[in-house]
């Protein structure tokens, strides 16, 4: 089935890469009135680029491949030409069938799709049905929601396939399919899920394959799954110091710690974080830790159970909490293979491709150690295409091992156009292994990742700069984080761990089965409380002056890096302009895109919380 590729195969302009961004309205891409509807009710101003090139070809009939940095909007734009396509065929026949599969790496995922189907559908329902076959539901129930020939089906691979094997699921009237995070499915160990998929797929289905990077295993899925796709490669054309600051810092292990309480406790991060650890009892070692402060946060790993998880992330988005601790453990699990080439190498071969028509390089079969899942959730993924909202830092406590990695845990700020930071702690080879009680495997080689990271940013343009942190000033701290990080042993970690678990798994099953009914009483679970170590140190909440830098937080950087500053981009003048009529009612000054440096504004008054 696969197929050789040549030149012809790819159409000029959509193999072009895009510098700029034309201004295009949803309504003139010729999408139903009610859907129209269902995007102004998200108050999505205007497409942003991958959903201006790829919404049209979509509409057309063709396959497409696009490659689109993270948080882009690639959701919109293959769900949009699905539900335009449902709902037109709604018009001529009222027989109900799947005509649309959604693959997606993730539960999490899944549910986030299935969301956004509700969302854009808001002002037709009634005509677009769409099912999330992730879901904890017994298979009978499963069973009877598919007997519906629901319009759009969005699973993983693996339920994916299961359904099939059933006949639980036909795909004899598919018109759609769609294989979001193309760069990840694979690695996620969906290969036979996926050949099997490709077995049953009608001829001449519409296939859209959506990605972060260009990566072999995209590759391999446009020989199995497409006839003659677009191929988009976007870059979106970025002002300057929109985007992502990305800074580096280097320190020895147990100074992770020790800066991580220093940018919580002093504010140096203004909004929400996203914090990156290596592995699940990294989640609860940082916890324990930051708890002893006085600093809150909550934790998504893939032992929690997904309905916990879908709700930290909900809340999240919400603003109820500010910190989220996330293991990002399919790196440790062996995905990040070290053999593998990484994307920018295999970008080049895919540049090369296109233009002299050769065949394409053998892509390399997934590894078995992909496979590999232990007990925890093979399904779930954070640092991949999960839409945090208005996440102003990514903090990577533990550096990922790839860049591919870095790529997706640094997309989870920046989003639809707004600014962001990342932060990345990297031990210097000379220091790995020298504090026993904070160390962590995946720190080993990290100045040869870091040298991956900047070579790969250096190809978009980007930068990755060092964050100075006065070491003097912070060393004030040190005495306390060594006594916090005392009262975190291990025993005090796998027993935090196990009554989160238990505590989630209480609060999952009543999710499911109350919330089910009270939609609107979720938000008195809270995921965020204390896990309380067994030496609780409440002096410890409190930072007295004497530790406190005279010249405030500017004393501890230098004050020339962390801007975190979350501003909307050109798509969102009509809000801007708004609030800064809001604001001159109100006397104030706003909207004059003024950034408000959070090391620049530092009130000593607020510091003993
Ligand atoms: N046209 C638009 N205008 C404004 N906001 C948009 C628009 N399209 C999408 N968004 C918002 O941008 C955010 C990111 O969108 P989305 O999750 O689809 O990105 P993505 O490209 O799939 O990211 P990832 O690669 O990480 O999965 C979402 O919150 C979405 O609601």
């Amino acid at each position: 089935m696969k197929r050789k590729l040549n030149a012809d195969d790819v159409p000029a302009p959509a193999a072009e890469v895009v510098e700029t961004k034309e201004e295009i309205t949803f309504a003139s891409l010729g999408l139903d009135s009610r859907l129209l509807q269902g995007i102004a009710k998200q108050n999505f101003q205007s497409p942003t680029l991958v959903q201006s090139k790829a919404i049209p070809l979509a509409l057309e009939g063709r396959d497409v491949l696009a490659r689109a940095k993270t948080g882009s909007g690639k959701t919109a734009a293959y769900l949009l030409p699905i539900i335009n396509s449902v709902l037109k065929r709604k018009q001529t026949s009222s027989a109900p069938c799947t005509s649309a599969l959604i693959l997606v790496p993730t539960r999490e995922l899944a549910e986030q799709v299935t969301k956004a189907v509700e969302s854009f559908a808001a002002f037709c329902a009634k005509d677009v049905r769409a099912i999330n076959l992730t879901q904890r539901v017994s298979d009978a129930v499963q069973r009877s929601l598919l007997a519906d020939s629901p319009d759009i089906v969005i699973a993983t691979p693996a339920r994916a396939s299961l359904n099939i094997n059933t006949s639980a699921l036909s795909l004899e009237h598919l018109a759609h399919l769609v294989i979001d995070e193309a760069d990840l499915v694979l690695s996620y160990g969906y290969d036979e899920d996926l050949q099997n998929v490709a077995k049953v797929m009608p001829k001449g289905v519409q296939t859209v394959l959506m990605s972060a990077t260009l990566t072999s295993e995209v590759e391999t899925l446009k020989g199995l799954f497409c006839r003659n796709p677009a191929v988009l490669k976007l870059e979106e054309a970025e002002d300057e110091g929109e985007g992502v600051s990305q800074y580096v810092v280097k320190c020895a292990e147990d100074e992770k710690f020790l800066l991580a309480y220093v940018i919580f406790k002093l504010k140096l991060i203004k909004g929400k974080c996203i914090i990156f650890v290596g592995d699940i009892d990294r989640c609860y070692r940082l916890k324990l830790f930051l708890e002893q402060f006085g600093t809150r946060s909550c934790i998504l790993n893939s032992e929690l159970p997904v309905n916990s998880r879908i709700h930290v992330v909900e809340e999240f988005n919400k603003n109820v909490y500010d910190i989220i601790i996330a293991s990002d453990e399919h790196e440790v699990l062996g995905d990040e293979d070290e053999s593998k080439p990484e994307s920018d190498d295999v970008e080049d071969i895919v540049d090369e491709e296109n233009e002299d028509g050769e065949a394409k390089p053998a892509a390399p079969e997934p590894s078995k150690k992909k496979r590999k899942t232990a007990k925890k959730d093979k399904e779930y993924g954070v640092s991949r295409g999960i839409d945090f909202k208005n996440v102003a830092c990514v903090l990577n406590f533990d550096l990922p091992t790839s860049s591919k990695s870095y790529t997706h845990r640094i997309g989870r700020t920046a989003r639809a156009g707004q600014t962001g930071m990342a932060i990345s702690f990297v031990v210097p080879a000379e220091l790995y292994r020298k504090h026993k009680p904070t160390s962590i495997d995946s720190a080993k080689d990290d100045e040869k990742v870091l040298a991956k990271i900047v070579r790969h940013q250096a190809k978009t343009g980007k930068e990755v700069n060092p964050y100075n942190f006065d070491m003097k000033q912070v060393d004030a701290f040190r005495y306390r984080m060594g006594d916090a990080l005392r009262a975190v042993t291990r025993i005090a970690v796998r027993e935090a761990r196990t009554r989160e678990l238990r505590q989630e798994l209480m609060k999952s099953e009543k999710l499911k089965r109350h919330f089910e009914e009270n939609p609107g009483d979720l938000h008195h679970l809270r995921h965020d409380g204390e896990l309380r170590p067994a030496r609780v140190q409440s002096h410890l909440k409190h930072v007295p002056e004497y530790l406190l830098p005279r010249e405030g937080k500017t004393g501890i950087t230098g004050g020339n890096v962390g801007f975190v500053g979350i501003k909307k981009t050109t798509e969102n003048r009509i809000r801007k302009a708004r609030m800064a009529n809001k604001a001159k009612g109100r006397g104030k000054k706003l909207g004059g895109g003024r950034k408000l440096d959070p090391l620049k504004t530092f009130n000593a008054k607020g510091r003993g919380k």
